[in-house]
């Protein structure tokens, strides 16, 4: 389950520090199953940066987020918070929502909201004030599996935005989103990034061009 993960304590705490920039990543070939995938111009994201990962359907973008996210090998040469992808201090810096991210079938979706603050240590009302601006207030009390598949996703970008982490890892974020959802949510990672988070955004549309963010497209190895 890509949210929650370990709450991050004492040394490990990796609140915005420009000296520790959230990603890095060098020039590498992205590789699944020993097989080459892409290639990657090397990057650093500093606190702030908006990234618009891109490419066509199969050029590996997924599969370079879950590298990252520390779920699967092939970007061992990262750096997030300048350490590997997968390791405590990477993990408790990073927020991923994949497409269809899964929730708890145990919790409701306003319980997962607190769940998920209480196990990160954070205040759950930042979490809450995005569930309300993507119009989840009526649906709190609702269990995952009476959500819609944009609403569950609604639940999940609450939760990875509100920890207000300093990278935040998005999988296709606007693709089950309804036209004013599309909007919050721009509105929220616009405002991620003033507040000094650093976000990598999948999507094959131009959502984030009002954000002027920064590009990678992934090429074939
Ligand atoms: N565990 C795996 N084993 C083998 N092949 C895999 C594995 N994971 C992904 N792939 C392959 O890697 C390639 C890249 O998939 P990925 O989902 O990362 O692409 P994507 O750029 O996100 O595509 P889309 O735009 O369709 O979402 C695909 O050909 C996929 O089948």
């Amino acid at each position: 389950m890509p949210l929650p993960a370990p709450a991050p304590t004492g040394s490990d705490r990796t609140d915005a520090d420009p000296a520790r920039p959230p990603l890095t990543l060098p020039d590498l070939t992205l590789c699944v199953a020993g097989r080459p995938l892409a290639t990657l111009r090397g990057l650093t994201l500093r606190p702030g940066d908006v990234l618009h990962l891109q490419g066509p359907n199969g050029a590996g973008k997924t599969t370079l987020l879950r590298a990252l996210a520390g779920e699967q090998p092939g970007a061992e040469a990262a750096r997030i918070v300048s350490c590997a992808p997968g390791s405590l201090p990477a993990r408790a810096a990073t927020a991923w929502v994949p497409t269809d991210a899964p929730l708890p079938d145990d919790l409701s979706a306003g319980e997962f909201l607190h769940f998920t603050a209480a196990l990160w240590s954070r205040p759950v009302a930042p979490l809450l004030t995005l569930a309300g601006a993507l119009g989840l207030e009526r649906w709190l009390d609702a269990w995952p599996q009476e959500l819609s598949r944009g609403t569950r996703q609604k639940v999940a970008l609450s939760a990875a935005l509100g920890l207000e982490l300093p990278l935040m890892l998005l999988d296709e974020p606007f693709g089950t989103l309804d036209t004013a959802s599309r909007a919050a949510l721009l509105a929220a990672v616009q405002a991620r990034a003033a507040a000094g988070g650093a976000l990598v955004v999948t999507t094959h549309g131009a959502e984030l061009a009002p954000l002027h963010p920064r590009t990678l497209t992934l090429a074939p190895a």
